[in-house]
Formats: structure tokens, sequence, C-alpha cells
């Protein structure tokens, strides 16, 4: 059966033209283009094969993972591909590496935090691979809270040098990918000591290791922290511990675009706000957003495929059995995650027009959407990591049995993937820091404003609980205004619960700790809100192909009933919704579900994924799942041998009952 499409008469089912939604997945012809190359030049290259990546011993595994970071360099270079195609390249290797944070951290802190002269020195050292850098922040001790850390950077104004140093175990840093095998230099972020006074957290420029043979320098202490969860997955990446002993470097290897010391000892501190020494984790939460949507839609193709490929039960007059994708069960947990990966996709979209803009505002000095932008990112990178490492779990159990073996590519996806909920940002740390999108709710606004915010919340609200007494079912069906003020409404009313009872508090963090657990919730709430007035948004735009706009308007309708449905205490409680209109939006959610199911093969063949970085037998293209699955289980290295090594120390000893006189 080698060649036929098994799926064939799924896709000819589908009422939409899959080509023009692959651009609108891409985001552009443009960036089709690239991808679309990138991914088959990655997929038809036998240097960069990952399909043993689960039976490799952790030194096995680390060397091919250099090995592939060389040999894409090596492409990169004879190809001379641009920076977008080799950000694509990388993307589609599809293997955490050092690179990831040379590229995604290194290199922006520098762009983000370095003076221009600075740039000009490490930047093209940088671009060329002649150096290699990582991010060495986070602490044994600490890693939230970045203003504990205890690596210090004291200033000795008779050497024009500072002095970095590890003062404690505590202050070891500890998880740096990148560094515990591979940098030769980190941004290293110490608080600052000048003259005996401290000024707080910054960052410096640090050389690790020789660049003639690699050896730490001299002071420096530095190695792997060890194996982290599942087999392969995260542990292509080489995250580190690293200690000062009162390692010397010079002045100018301050990142000091923020702020600045002089030769004499003096400590300046520029115009731009303090908060820019952490504009990387901004820059980088962004791409966390927009890498949730390729993660999501990577498992949720996995699962719609295997879906309509798997039969059980049902089967009539000896007919076929029922594929299970047509089990509302199962549509009923498949297709809102489906709706997700796209409403992933254009909320990561909008993030990246929203950090490019605060980008240009920084470079004129212009600073008022700092707040906004980091509020965003570090919400929504919170929302859209959670419900996608959730999501990828759930895919998961709708493969059944097939999707725990690690050939379906989920336990895999999953392992590599769930670390986004930690790094760059734990989540609900992250969701406490969202205090300035839409509404205010906290401490400081209700205490410094007074009862006034909380007025003006209570009424703003209040107008939108009367709006929303038009949201009928006719509403709940056709309008998206209705669907978004129900949001508005819930999110709203969330905030002034928690401002109101705030306001009770006499100490300000009192209450705020005391609360957090509901500021969380109205957090998420807020960041819901977003994600769908974004999904609403991109369908006021003119989307060309027929039928593509109707898909979109369907999948956009799942996510936000989909949240209304599971979150449907919030929005009762708002009153904008009766527990009919609740019992409603059950209904048609069903609906919709009809709606995408001829069309679910089509809508993740849009995301133009190439079987290699799939990298699962589930979800391959061709839906020839059993013969692929049956050839796969030969090839494990237990079953080279018949009788397994053991047998004669172990099994027969057992099966003769010479147990007691064998040599364990
Ligand atoms: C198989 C395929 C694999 C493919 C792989 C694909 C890769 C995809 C990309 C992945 C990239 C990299 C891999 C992972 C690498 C991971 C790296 C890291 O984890 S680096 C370390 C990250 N660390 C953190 O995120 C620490 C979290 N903590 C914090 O951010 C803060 O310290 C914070 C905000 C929680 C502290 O809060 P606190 O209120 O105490 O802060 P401050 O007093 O310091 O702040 C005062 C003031 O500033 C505002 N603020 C805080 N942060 C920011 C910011 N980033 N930008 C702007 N403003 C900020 C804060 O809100 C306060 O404001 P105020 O108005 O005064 O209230
Ligand atoms: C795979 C991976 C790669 C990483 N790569 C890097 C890297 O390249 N460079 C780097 O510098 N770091 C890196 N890190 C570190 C990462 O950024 C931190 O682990 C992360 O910021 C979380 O901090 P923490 O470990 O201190 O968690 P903790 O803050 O100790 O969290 C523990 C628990 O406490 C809770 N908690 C903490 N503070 C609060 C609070 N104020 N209110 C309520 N609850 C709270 C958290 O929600 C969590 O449940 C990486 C981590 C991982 C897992």
């Amino acid at each position: 059966m080698e060649g036929v499409d098994h799926l064939a008469h799924e896709r000819n089912k589908s009422e939409f033209d899959v080509d023009a939604m692959k651009i609108v997945w891409a985001g552009s012809p443009h960036a089709f283009d690239v991808s679309d190359r990138i991914s088959k030049l990655v997929a038809s290259d036998p240097g960069f094969r990952k399909d043993n990546r689960s039976t490799l011993s952790r030194k096995e595994l680390f060397k091919n993972t250099l090995r592939k970071a060389a040999y894409a360099w090596k492409t990169i270079v004879d190809l001379r591909l641009s920076e977008e195609e080799a950000a694509k390249l990388r993307f589609y290797v599809d293997e955490p590496a050092f690179t990831d944070l040379h590229w995604g951290m290194f290199i922006p802190a520098i762009k983000g935090q370095g003076t221009e002269e600075q740039q000009q020195k490490w930047l093209p050292l940088a671009y060329k691979m002649q150096i290699i850098g990582c991010y060495a922040q986070t602490e044994l001790g600490h890693g939230s809270n970045v203003q504990g850390l205890e690596t210090t950077a004291t200033f000795d104004s008779q050497t024009d040098e500072f002095i970095i140093h590890s003062p404690t175990l505590t202050s070891s840093k500890w998880w740096p990918g990148g560094l515990g095998k591979v940098a030769t230099h980190a941004i290293a972020y110490a608080r600052l000591i000048v003259g005996g006074r401290e000024h707080g957290v910054h960052g410096f420029i640090v050389q690790l290791r020789s660049l003639e043979d690699h050896s730490p320098l001299l002071g420096i202490t530095v190695g792997d922290i060890g194996m982290k969860f599942g087999n392969g997955a995260y542990n292509t990446m080489d995250n580190g511990v690293l200690q000062f002993d009162h390692v010397r470097i010079p002045r100018n290897q301050m990142l000091m675009r923020v702020s600045q010391v002089t030769c004499e000892g003096k400590y300046k501190q520029s115009d731009v706000p303090r908060q820019l020494v952490y504009g990387t984790m901004v820059y980088v939460r962004q791409t966390i957003v927009a890498d949730a949507s390729c993660a999501l839609s990577r498992a949720v193709c996995i699962a719609t495929r295997y879906s309509a490929v798997r039969r059980q039960f049902g089967s009539q007059n000896g007919g076929p059995e029922t594929q299970v994708i047509d089990y509302k069960t199962q549509q009923s947990r498949l297709f809102p995650l489906l709706a997700s990966a796209y409403a992933f996709r254009f909320i990561g979209e909008w993030l990246k027009w929203l950090y490019a803009d605060v980008t240009q505002r920084l470079q004129a000095n212009d600073f008022s959407t700092l707040p906004e932008a980091h509020a965003c990112t570090a919400g929504l990178k919170s929302l859209t990591t959670t419900a996608t490492a959730d999501g990828i779990e759930e895919c998961r159990k709708l493969c059944g049995g097939h999707g725990y073996l690690c050939s379906s590519g989920l336990p895999e996806l999953f392992a590599v993937y769930v670390p986004a909920c930690t790094y760059e940002g734990d989540n609900t740390v992250l969701l406490l820091q969202v205090r300035d999108m839409s509404c205010k709710v906290s401490h400081e606004d209700c205490f410094s404003a007074g009862v006034q915010a909380v007025q003006q919340e209570t009424s703003r609200y209040n107008s939108l609980y009367d709006s929303s007494r038009a949201f009928n079912a006719m509403s709940l069906r056709c309008s998206k205004s209705a669907l978004l003020e129900a949001f508005e409404a819930r999110a709203a009313r969330m905030s002034v619960a928690c401002a109101q009872n705030l306001s009770n508090f006499d100490n300000p963090e009192e209450g705020f700790a005391e609360l957090s657990a509901d500021l969380v919730e109205a957090a998420v709430a807020h960041c819901q809100l977003i994600v769908v007035s974004k999904f609403i948004e991109k369908l006021q735009q003119e989307i060309p192909g027929k039928g593509v706009k109707q898909q979109l308007e369907v999948l956009c309708n799942i996510y936000a009933l989909f949240l209304l449905h599971k979150h449907q205490g919030d929005f009762l409680s708002t009153g904008c919704i009766t527990p009919k209109h609740a019992a409603l939006a059950n209904d048609e959610l069903r609906s919709l579900y009809s709606q995408v199911r001829p069309n679910a093969i089509a809508l993740v063949d849009a995301f133009n994924y190439t079987d290699h970085y799939l990298g699962s037998i589930l979800g391959c293209y061709d839906g020839n799942v059993y013969p692929k699955l049956y050839e796969a289980a030969w090839k494990d290295p237990l079953n080279e041998s018949v009788v397994p090594d053991g047998y004669h120390l172990y099994i027969r000893p057992l099966l003769k009952q010479e147990i007691r006189t064998a040599r364990l």
C-alpha cells in the first residue's frame, strides 16, 4: 500500500482552499515560501535525521546535537541563507541546542542593552559564531526573584575592571542553556557594587572558556546540571552551572545602555527606564508565544490525522467501524485545540507587531508602551504555554495507547515543551505581572488612585453589564461583538472584584499577597479576552481564498464559545449570560464541531508540516499508520536479538527455580 494516500477521502471533503489557508497560517506569501523551501530542505537531508533520539545515551545524544548544529551552520554558510532562512532552518532542525540561546538571548541582550560601541565590538563576532554566548541570569537560589540574585560585580577603579564573584553556593548560576559544555561567553547578571554602594542587577559580558582549547578560564568553574525530564527531549541542551571566583573583566564589558560606570567609579543612569535591563525577557516571551502555536498545531496535526485513521466500534452489517474523529467526545476535546492553535498563531503575530512597535518607540526614547508590552508578553506567554502543554498531553490521550509510543512523537514533544511553563518566567509569577492591561487591578492603582479607580472600573463594568443584556441566543450565534462584550464584562467584573477586595486591606502588600490567586484568575480572563479580540480583528481583514474566512470564523467561534463553556461560572456570575444562554452556547459548539469535521484534515494540512518535522508515525501525511508502526517496532534496539541480553543471568534462573544460586 506504499504511496497510497489513506487520508485522500478526507482531503476530498474539504470545503476551502487549503493553499490559501497555508498562506494565512504562514503570515504572508513570502513567509510561506521561505518556510516551505527550508522545511523541505531539512527533511530531505539525512544529516538532519532525528528518528533515533529517544534511544541514544545522553553523551551520544549531545554529541549528535553538536554535529547537527555544526552541520546546520555549514549549510547556512554554504547556501548563503538569509537571517530569516537561517532561523527557519534551526526551527525545522527541531532540536533544542546552545544555538537557541546564542541567537535567541545572547545576541538580543547585546542588541537591547549594549551601547553602539559594544554592539559594534561583539555582534560581528557573535554573528559569525566566532564566539558562542549564553544568558546566565538564574541562580541555584533565585530564578523568579531577579532582584534576589547574589552574584556580585564589584568595580575596581585601580584596574578599571569589574570583579565578578559567586559569594555563596546559592549564587551559582544554574540552568542557563548552552552554558554547560559549549558557551565561550555569557551575559551574566550580577549586583553592581561601585565604591561600596549597590546599584541593583546589571548584565556583564564575561568570557568563560578559552577560544583556543575550550578550557574554562581562571576563576571559572563550569559544567552541566544533569539529566532532565524525558528521554532525548530537552537533554540535547547543556543547561549549566557556573561559579565565579573573583573573575576580572574590563569595565567596558558591563552592558551600558541603561546605566554606566565611569573610569572614576561614578554610576550614571541614562534616561532609559531601568526595566530595560529585563528587555531580553520581553523579547523572548514574545517569541515563546509564537512558538506555542507551532507546538500546539504540531500535536493537533498528529491527533487529527490519527483520529481520522483510527476506527473503533460501530460497524454495521460488516462495514467499517467508526472513525474515532466522528465521536462527538473526540471532537469536543480535539477541535477546541485546533481552534486554539489558530488563535495562538494570530496572537503571536499581533505580539510580534506590538514588540516591533515598542522597539521602534524605544529607539526614539518613547518608553510609554513598555509596561503594556511587559504585561502583554508576560500574560500571554503564561496563557499560551499552559494551554499548549495541557493541549499536547490531551492530544496524546486522544491517540489512545499508540500516543504513548515514542514513535507517535507526542511524548518527546510534551517533554520538550513543558519547561516553557517555567522558563522565561514561571507562569504564575508572570500572571501576577499582568496589571497594566485593559483594566487596572494592582494594589497601587487601588491605593494611589484610591476609591476613584474602583468607581471608574465599577461604572465601566456596569455599562458592559447593561449592554450585555442584549446578548441572546441569536447574537451568540451570529455576533462577534456580543461574544466580545461577554468576555469584556467577565474580565472587568473579576478585576473590579479584586480591586474592591484589595481596598479592604490597610496594607496593600498584604492584600496583594492574600488575593493573589484571584488576581491570577483575573489576569487569565484578561489574556483570554485579548486572544479572542485579536482573533476577531484578524477576521475583519481581507482574507483571500475560497471558504478560508468562513473556516476561520468557525474556529474563532469555537475558541470563544469553548472558553465561555469552560469558564461559564465566571460568565454567569457577571450576569451577562443566563444558564439558558450557557446551554445554547453548548448547543452552538456542537453545531460548530459538525462544521469543522469535514475540513479537519485540510485545516491541519494548512500548517504545511513535513513528516520529518512532525516526527510522528501517527501523524504522517499519508495516514498509512499501521505498517509504519509495525515496521518501527522491529527497529527498536531491544529487538536486535530474539533472546534478550540478560536471559542467562536473570530469566533462565527464574524459570528454572535457580534464583537463589544465581549471581545477581
Ligand atoms: C523541539 C523543538 C525545540 C524548539 C525550541 C524553540 C525555542 C523557542 C524559544 C525558546 C527560547 C529559549 C529557550 C528557553 C530559554 C530560557 C531562558 C530563561 O529562562 S532566562 C531567565 C528568565 N527569568 C525570568 O523570566 C525571571 C522571572 N522574573 C521576572 O521577570 C522579574 O524579576 C519579575 C517581573 C517577576 C519581578 O517582579 P518585581 O515586581 O519584583 O520586579 P522588579 O521590582 O524587578 O520590577 C519593577 C517594575 O518593573 C516591571 N517589570 C518587570 N519586568 C519587566 C520587564 N521584563 N519589562 C518591563 N518592565 C518590567 C515590574 O512590573 C515593575 O513595574 P511597576 O510599574 O514598578 O510595578
Ligand atoms: C529548561 C529550562 C531552561 C532554562 N534556561 C535558562 C537560561 O537559559 N538562562 C537562565 O538564566 N535561566 C534559565 N532557566 C531558569 C528559568 O528561567 C527559571 O527556572 C524560571 O524563571 C523559574 O524560576 P525558579 O526556578 O526560581 O522558580 P521558583 O520561583 O522557585 O518557583 C517555584 C514555585 O514557586 C512559585 N512562586 C515563586 N514566586 C512566587 C510568587 N511571588 N508568588 C506566587 N508564587 C510564586 C512558582 O509559581 C512555582 O510554583 C531555565 C529553566 C528551565 C526549566
